[in-house]
């Protein structure tokens, strides 16, 4: 199944869970050799995701020269699967574990290698089991978006969703 973001008229009721970081405090890593997060991961992002208010996450991340794409700035798929990371840790605000289901994103300017992008999320709805989230990013020497996203986040029950994949999938955690 898949669809263009659109926010339903009426969101289910949301609330911030009550084991969500404080304003200011990372997640924890789910995984250390996770592509975005993990600390541990061969030629990963190594983005870190901190709760913001209400239902924000900020997370920042520096250009690297492996992430080159055109001559002197990022590539696309690298700034996609950075935004799927800070989309997809922000459900985490509201206790809800979650798999991308669809993701688009606006490249607005080009993001030169060796600059640091900002990013700032927000969990904008929730209806049954999509979250909603939109996401924007810029460089730190402007408040102008350089790139936007938005995606439809499915709920899942972990273990379930990785048992087959995975023996030691009881080691994610929120
Ligand atoms: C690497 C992830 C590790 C996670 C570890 C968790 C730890 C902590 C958690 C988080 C922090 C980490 C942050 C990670 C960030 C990166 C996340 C990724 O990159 S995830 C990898 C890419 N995504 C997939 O591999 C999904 C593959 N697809 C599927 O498995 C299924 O299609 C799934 C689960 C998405 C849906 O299948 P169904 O059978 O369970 O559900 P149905 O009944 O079809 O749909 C339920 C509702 O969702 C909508 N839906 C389903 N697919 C959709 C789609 N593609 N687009 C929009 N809506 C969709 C449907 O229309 C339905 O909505 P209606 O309630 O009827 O309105």
């Amino acid at each position: 199944m898949s669809t263009n973001f659109s926010l339903p008229d009426v969101s289910d009721p949301m609330e911030r869970h009550p084991k969500a970081p404080a304003p200011g405090d990372p997640f924890r890593l789910h995984h250390d050799l996770c592509h975005g997060c993990g600390v541990n991961a061969p030629g990963g992002l190594h983005v870190t995701v901190y709760a913001g208010e209400g239902f924000t996450t900020t997370a920042e991340m520096k250009v690297e020269e492996w992430m080159l794409g055109g001559p002197g700035v990022i590539h696309g798929g690298v700034l996609t699967a950075a935004f799927d990371e800070v989309l997809g840790t922000t459900p985490l605000i509201i206790g809800v574990p979650v798999v991308t289901g669809h993701l688009e994103v606006d490249f607005l300017k080009p993001i030169p290698i060796g600059s640091t992008l900002h990013f700032e999320a927000e969990v904008a709805a929730k209806e049954r089991r999509k979250v909603f989230v939109r996401a924007v990013a810029r460089l730190d020497d402007s408040d102008e978006p350089v790139a936007t996203a938005s995606a439809i986040f499915i709920e899942i029950d972990l273990r379930k969703h990785y048992a087959k994949y995975y023996d030691s999938a009881s080691q994610s955690r929120l």
